[in-house]
């Protein structure tokens, strides 16, 4: 089956296609969804900051118009990138993703990192140009283990301040430069809960666009120590039970995932399948 989204570098001089508008808000929405013709679009009353052809979407070009503020444009409304997740089309939840990412990133990228000067995008080519210097820049993408450590019907869940209240989830963590995946996650479990691991299994990977993480998730069994939790980074860590758990974070995210997919196993349920 073809996909209905692929990503493409698109001339922004040839006319037509759809466009998405992202502001500090989100991005515009009507009844229609989030995107709109891409020459009515152009027409309303927005500050531009720059423009991005980013795809193809059932075979018509998609271009995101990166807006300095937020507008009011008549029978729209914003409404941000964690929103369309929960409640949206999957697709049009990537096609959002994406151009969330790129938006981010060429935004941050204006300016040489080197000597200064203004950068411009390259034709053809995902990456921001300094001819001075010839530097080039391509988006950001910052790996980051997550993991499920279990012990046998157990599974270790924490609670970060920042949490929707109640919810629990697997430990996570950004890799350092010199780190492999597991020796990130080693870290990561003992920074966070103090607690050593063993069997460590690559279980799938899953784009995170907040702002721009790619999850590695994994499965890992419980070797040793005490649950001590990390000050301020957690704010609570348990042994939970597969059949007393908490609430848990959003179904389409790869932490749920790694969860669902043990609870599958241990009780001998189908096992779920983990967002792309
Ligand atoms: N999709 C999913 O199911 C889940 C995704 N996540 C994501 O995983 C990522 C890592 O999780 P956290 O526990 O927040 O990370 P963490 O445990 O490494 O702590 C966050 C700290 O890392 C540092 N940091 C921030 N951005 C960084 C970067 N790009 N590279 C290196 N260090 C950075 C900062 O000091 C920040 O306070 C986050 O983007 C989070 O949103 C976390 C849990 C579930
Ligand atoms: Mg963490
Ligand atoms: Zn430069």
């Amino acid at each position: 089956m073809t996909p209905r989204w692929t990503t493409a570098v698109l001339d922004t001089d040839q006319p037509g296609g759809w466009a998405v508008a992202r502001s500090p808000e989100g991005f515009l929405f009507d009844d229609n969804g989030a995107l709109f013709p891409r020459e009515w679009l152009k027409r309303q009353d927005l500050s531009i900051l720059a423009e991005h052809g980013i795809g193809h979407l059932d075979g018509e070009p998609v271009y995101l118009l990166e807006l300095r503020s937020t507008s009011e444009v008549p029978g729209c409304n914003w409404k941000g990138l964690r929103a369309f997740m929960l409640d949206g089309d999957h697709t049009i939840y990537k096609v959002l993703g994406y151009a969330a990412q790129i938006g981010t990133w060429a935004r941050e990228h204006r300016f040489c990192g080197n000597c200064g000067q203004p950068m411009t995008q390259v034709p053809r080519e995902r990456a921001m140009y300094c001819q001075p210097c010839d530097l080039r820049s391509y988006p950001r993408i910052s790996p980051s283990m997550i993991v499920l450590v279990t012990r046998g019907d157990e599974v270790l869940l924490a609670r970060s301040p920042r949490f929707v209240t109640g919810v629990y989830s697997t430990l996570a963590g950004f890799a350092e430069p010199g780190e492999s995946a597991e020796d990130c996650l080693i870290r990561e479990v003992r920074e966070e809960v103090q607690i050593e691991v063993k069997n460590i299994q690559y279980m799938g990977s899953q784009c995170w666009p907040f702002p721009h993480s790619m999850m590695l998730g994994f499965h890992a069994e419980y070797a040793s120590g005490e649950i001590v939790c990390q000050e301020d980074e957690i704010e609570d860590a348990q042994w939970f039970n597969v059949h007393d758990l908490p609430p848990l974070p959003a179904s389409k995210s790869i932490a749920r995932y790694l969860i669902d997919v043990y609870v599958a196993r241990r009780l001998g349920h189908a096992e779920p399948v983990l967002p792309g």
